[in-house]
């Protein structure tokens, strides 16, 4: 990125992934970071969005915000698919409008699961549940309103902040011995620290080219594999070598663990396309685990 300093708006403040972009663009000279959330930013108020995003006159978007409660969704669909589906939409909008590109983050779970490979940007969609289908809404209405824009499709995402599998992991050890975990729902944990360097790189690829190969859906999770069993298995053993909370994983089938949203099966995300357009590749899940825990334990 050459010249002025660029402006970047993600949307939500406290979120994992808007966290992580204010904590790793801090050492970026030619990037001002500001992250746009309620009460100033409401995504259930669609006929707010273009007024607080404008105001920032941004020089890219990152929409990171979202209703992220898979369960919860089940029976709030309307609030969901407002924010998830057409929030997005409006954003992709004011975009448009002011001539600048939007990196939109969304999920694995867009996926049924029925697939035994990894999945690829070009495999069918079929979410399993409302927060899939309407972060598959979004993908639609972003696509609708901007042709400017990259679709980043996520998984798993950990990191010290907020709520997710490896923090609830480590307070449930806290006060128990053994935890069932699912060990039949596959997917690729992913730091949002390093997914937050990703979003860096793409956003200054777009905001420097207008190349159209650098543009639409790719899919940007940590490299490797896992259960959710394997995951927690392995936050365990790191979270003990750091002197911290131990509990043994019971490995339980999907069936023995009802939740009110079905997840699928298999969200294994192929990211060579990323790689290839945009050089960007991800780090090793264990890798990441490892960082995240040390800091959460050692480095505090
Ligand atoms: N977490 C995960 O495992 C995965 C996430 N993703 C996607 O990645 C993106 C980032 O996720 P992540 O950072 O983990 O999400 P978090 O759940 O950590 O944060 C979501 C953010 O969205 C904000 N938000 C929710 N509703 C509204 C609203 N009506 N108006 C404004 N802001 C709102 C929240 O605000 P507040 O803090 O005020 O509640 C919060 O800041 C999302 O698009 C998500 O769908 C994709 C795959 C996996
Ligand atoms: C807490 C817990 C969960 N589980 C299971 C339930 C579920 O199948 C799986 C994951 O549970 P969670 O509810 O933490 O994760 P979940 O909310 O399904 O996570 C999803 O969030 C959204 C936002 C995404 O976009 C997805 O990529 C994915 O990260 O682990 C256990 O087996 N044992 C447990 O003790």
């Amino acid at each position: 990125m050459s010249g002025t300093k660029k402006k970047m708006v993600v949307t939500g403040t406290e979120g994992q992934v808007a966290r992580s972009l204010l904590e790793r663009a801090r050492s970026i000279e030619d990037l001002d970071l500001v992250a746009l959330g309620r009460p100033r930013l409401d995504l259930a108020d669609l006929s707010s969005i273009a007024k607080s995003l404008i105001s920032e006159k941004p020089d890219v978007i990152v929409s990171a915000a979202a209703y992220t409660s898979v369960d919860k969704a089940e029976e709030d669909s309307e609030a969901a698919f407002k924010v998830n589906g057409h929030a997005p939409g409006e954003i992709a909008r004011v975009a448009a409008d002011l001539n600048i590109p939007l990196v939109h983050i969304s999920t694995d779970y867009v996926f049924d699961g029925g697939k035994n490979e990894a999945y690829t940007e070009g495999d069918i969609t079929a979410p399993a549940g409302v927060y899939g289908h309407s972060k598959l809404l979004g993908e639609q209405t972003v696509r609708e309103h901007t042709t400017n824009h990259v679709i980043l499709r996520t998984a798993w995402v950990y990191s010290p902040f907020g709520k997710n599998f490896l923090l609830t992991m480590l307070r449930l050890a806290e006060g128990r011995d053994v935890i069932n975990v699912v060990d039949d729902q596959i997917g690729n944990p992913t730091c949002a620290l390093a997914l937050a360097d990703g979003i860096l790189t793409v956003a200054r690829n777009l905001i420097s080219s207008d190349a159209p190969e650098l543009r639409g859906v790719f899919h940007a999770a940590g490299s490797g594999s896992a259960s959710w069993a394997d995951f927690a298995a392995y936050i365990f053993e790191t979270s003990r070598r750091y002197g911290g909370p131990f509990a043994e994983v019971q490995r339980i089938p999907t069936s023995a663990y009802p939740t009110p949203a079905r997840r699928p099966a298999n969200s294994r995300l192929d990211c060579a396309k990323l790689e290839a357009a945009h050089g960007v590749l991800l780090p090793f899940w264990k890798q990441c685990t490892e960082m995240i825990v040390r800091r959460l334990l050692v480095d505090r």
